[in-house]
């Protein structure tokens, strides 16, 4: 499985693209005709990707020598599931990055779905446990929301190492909109065994 150094431009420019597309299908009122043209154009686009298909996701060299994959649901700019994160810093047991949902993630009316509000937070909070020299899982994440987190608007989300006691490492983080914290992550992780940070890189 390769391991690149960055998401290569053209993977960026397809999952942008194929994102406009999700925003626009949840969005649009088109006629019945105009949709069933759509979709015979997305299928042949399908089609042509699936001429050079791989079993897994490529990986990519990330932060701190850990490799994570381009295709996270979360942060990854090559998949178009990922929202994705941008401005991503990690160090020192600190992650903070941005995240922009558009109205294809709505739960309730005018809000984010509860459960990708906690898959940031899932995300982050690894995150920074990994940055903290501690790769681990999640095994328990709870998550207070406070208020309706919006979309189409930034969002900044944090999270922060908080300690460790044997294999269990702690983890607190919080996405805030507007100045105001929306939801707030308390997480126990798990070391995964055999997977020091200094056997990561390439
Ligand atoms: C995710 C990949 C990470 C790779 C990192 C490298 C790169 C990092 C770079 C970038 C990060 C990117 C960020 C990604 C973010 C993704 C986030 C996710 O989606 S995480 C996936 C969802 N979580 C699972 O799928 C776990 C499912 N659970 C398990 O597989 C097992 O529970 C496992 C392997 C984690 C532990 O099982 P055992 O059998 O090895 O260990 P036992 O003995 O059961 O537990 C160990 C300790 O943890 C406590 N523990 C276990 N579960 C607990 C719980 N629910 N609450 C409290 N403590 C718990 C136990 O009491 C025990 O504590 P005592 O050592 O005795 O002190």
């Amino acid at each position: 499985m390769p391991v690149l150094a960055e998401v290569p431009a053209e993977r960026r420019e397809l999952a942008a693209r194929v994102r406009e597309l999700v925003e626009e299908i949840v969005h649009t009122d088109a006629p019945a005709a105009d949709l069933l043209t759509a979709a015979e154009w997305i299928a042949g686009a399908t089609a042509l990707l699936r001429t050079a298909r791989r079993d897994r996701p490529m990986l990519l060299a990330h932060d701190g020598g850990y490799q994570v994959s381009m295709h996270s649901p979360v942060e990854g700019p090559g998949n178009p599931l990922a929202p994705p994160m941008t401005g991503l810093v990690a160090a020192d047991g600190e992650m903070r990055a941005t995240a922009v949902l558009s109205g294809a993630y709505e739960g309730p009316p005018g809000r984010v779905h509860g459960g990708w509000v906690a898959a940031l937070l899932d995300h982050a909070v690894g995150r920074a446990v990994a940055c903290a020299g501690l790769p681990a899982m999640t095994v328990s994440l709870t998550v207070d929301y406070r208020r309706g987190t919006p979309y189409g608007v930034p969002l900044t989300v944090r999270a922060r190492f908080t300690g460790s006691e044997g294999r269990r490492v702690f983890a607190t983080g919080e996405i805030v909109a507007d100045g105001e914290v929306t939801a707030e992550a308390s997480a126990i992780l798990v070391a995964i065994r055999g997977l020091p940070a200094s056997t990561q890189d390439g």
